[in-house]
């Protein structure tokens, strides 16, 4: 007979993320979510946040990147393969500041995780053609997953795209060219055929169908569902000797 070893449950925090493209509401219904909870989540600023000038590793590289594009919103700087890593490398650098926060047992919430590098780079990699994009797409992803581990769950905030773009525009004070405009529908439309192929992982947030109070009780129900029997976090490069980062469990404790 074998016996299998029953492990614990982590202690850790759950940690999720908000994507979506831009002007679609996350932030905005995050904090609506967030704030009338006594045990806040930790939230991870909006990505574009980092660009005034925020400290630290991922800062600097996020404001390399914006240098490189020349201040593109979408940070196109003609090389999305290199762009792609890099941008691995920022959420990699976030996810290490939110370990202690995660080891206390505190929920995180990014603002966009690496589910938007992965719709990002697959269409600046595959121009005009959504089926090897959405394939792109699901291999960035499992690269991402060989750098750090992907959120436990990823609530995607989509709605008509021309909505989101008003909503950037009026919040950013910029209008956005046709072409820019393109590529948010593009990404949109890529965001969803992405969430609907691991149902296990994301959870969609469409704002066509769902009210604001709605919204705000709906993440607020996933975020306490995410909590619930965690496993650990491994760094996924490493073997069978890996302890968990936020509860230091071995990976498989026949190895100790
Ligand atoms: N239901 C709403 N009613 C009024 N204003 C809203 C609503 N939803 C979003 N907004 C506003 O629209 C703008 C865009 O929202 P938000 O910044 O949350 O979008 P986002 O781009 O998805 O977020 P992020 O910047 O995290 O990527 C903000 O100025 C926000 O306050
Ligand atoms: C993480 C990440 C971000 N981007 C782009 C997408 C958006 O245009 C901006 C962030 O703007 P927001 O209004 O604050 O949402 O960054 C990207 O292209 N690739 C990425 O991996």
């Amino acid at each position: 007979m074998t016996i299998t070893p029953v492990r614990q449950c982590c202690t850790r925090g759950p940690l999720l993320s908000t994507d979506g493209v831009s002007g679609v509401g996350k932030t905005y219904l995050t904090h609506r979510a967030v704030d009338p909870l006594d045990d806040k989540p930790l939230v991870l600023d909006e990505f574009s946040e980092w660009a005034n000038g925020r400290p630290g590793l991922g800062g600097a590289l996020l404001h390399a990147l914006y240098e490189a594009s020349a201040g593109d919103p979408f940070l196109r700087g003609g090389t999305p393969m290199a762009e792609a890593l890099l941008l691995m490398a920022i959420k990699r650098h976030d996810l290490d500041t939110v370990i202690p926060a995660l080891s206390s047992g505190r929920a995180v919430i990014e603002g966009r995780s690496v589910d938007t590098t992965a719709v990002c780079q697959a269409l600046l990699l595959h121009p005009g053609d959504p089926d090897a994009a959405l394939a792109t797409a699901t291999e960035l992803l499992a690269l991402a997953a060989s750098f750090r581990p992907l959120p436990d769950l990823t609530i995607l905030v989509t709605d008509d795209t021309a909505q989101a773009v008003e909503r950037a525009q009026r919040r950013d004070r910029r209008i956005f060219t046709s072409e820019e405009a393109a590529f948010m529908r593009e990404a949109c439309a890529l965001y969803e055929r992405l969430a609907a192929t691991d149902q296990a992982r994301y959870r969609v947030l469409d704002r066509r169908r769902t009210g604001e109070h709605e919204a705000a009780e709906q993440i607020r129900v996933w975020i306490h569902d995410a909590g619930i029997n965690l496993s650990c976090l491994y760094e996924p490069w490493q073997g069978p000797q890996a302890r968990c980062m936020c509860c230091g469990q071995l990976a498989d404790p026949a190895a100790a």
